[in-house]
């Protein structure tokens, strides 16, 4: 079974020890919830997985193999089959960049012409509801829920196999969180992926999630 997952894992910020020894695993196609009392280490579990920040002890593997390294030095075709959505948007957007560009953004970073990158970009910009008028525009200029779309759109634009969202629909209105769902159920669903959704929302987490983990029976 194709599987993103967490073997033995540990990571210490100075001499803080954040979390040690912990096993998770995400399987394509299942959706698994993870909750847990503020600062007990969710996020920083999710960038382990997502590749971004490399454990202190044990490893990330996928489908078996273990994954060396964290972020550039993982080969692109891997590191691509993940995406993270963050709690907030604008810490996760280039303020410089357009929508449409922002979302494009990955693909050109592996070798994608902008033209391709663009109409690419363009397309997922549509699946996620944003009309053409707001593409050009600059986040400053679009709200958190606009901004949170194209950063969707962005997470989706490898089409990951795994997706990781870390409270990435807390801030949003009832209807933005909804079309959030939405998106990412049917991309789910056409693509088989594995959907990790870090929440402290218990109601999100009973409708959406197969299972959800606690906190305390990752640590125990
Ligand atoms: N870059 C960093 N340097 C030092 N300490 C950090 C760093 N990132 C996170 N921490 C600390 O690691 C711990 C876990 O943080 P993390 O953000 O993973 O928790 P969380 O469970 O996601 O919290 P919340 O539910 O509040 O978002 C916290 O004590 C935090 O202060």
């Amino acid at each position: 079974m194709s599987t993103l997952a967490a073997r033995g894992v540990g990571v210490t910020f100075g001499h803080a020890v954040v979390f040690d020894d912990v096993d998770v695993e995400l399987a394509r196609g299942e959706t698994v919830g993870l909750r847990g009392p503020s600062g007990c280490g969710k996020s920083t579990l999710a960038r382990v997985l997502a590749l971004l920040h490399g454990p202190d002890r044990g490893h990330v593997s996928i489908d078996g193999s273990p994954i060396e390294g964290a972020r550039y030095a993982v080969p692109v075709a891997t590191r691509t089959r993940i995406a993270l959505l963050f709690q907030s948007p604008r810490a996760a957007a280039d303020p410089r960049l357009s929508l449409l560009d922002l979302i494009a953004e990955p693909l050109l970073a592996t070798g994608t012409d902008r033209t391709t990158g663009r109409a690419r970009a363009r397309a997922l910009a549509d699946d996620v509801g944003l009309t053409e008028d707001l593409l050009e525009r600059r986040p400053h200029a679009v709200s958190d829920g606009q901004l949170q779309r194209a950063c969707l759109a962005r997470a989706l634009v490898h089409n990951p196999d795994y997706l990781l969202l870390d409270e990435a629909t807390a801030m949003l209105d009832a209807s933005t969180q909804a079309l959030v769902a939405q998106v990412l159920i049917a991309y789910q669903r056409q693509h088989q992926a594995g959907v990790l959704l870090v929440s402290h929302d218990l109601a999100l987490l009973d409708r959406w999630a197969d299972r959800t983990i606690d906190w305390n029976e990752l640590i125990s």
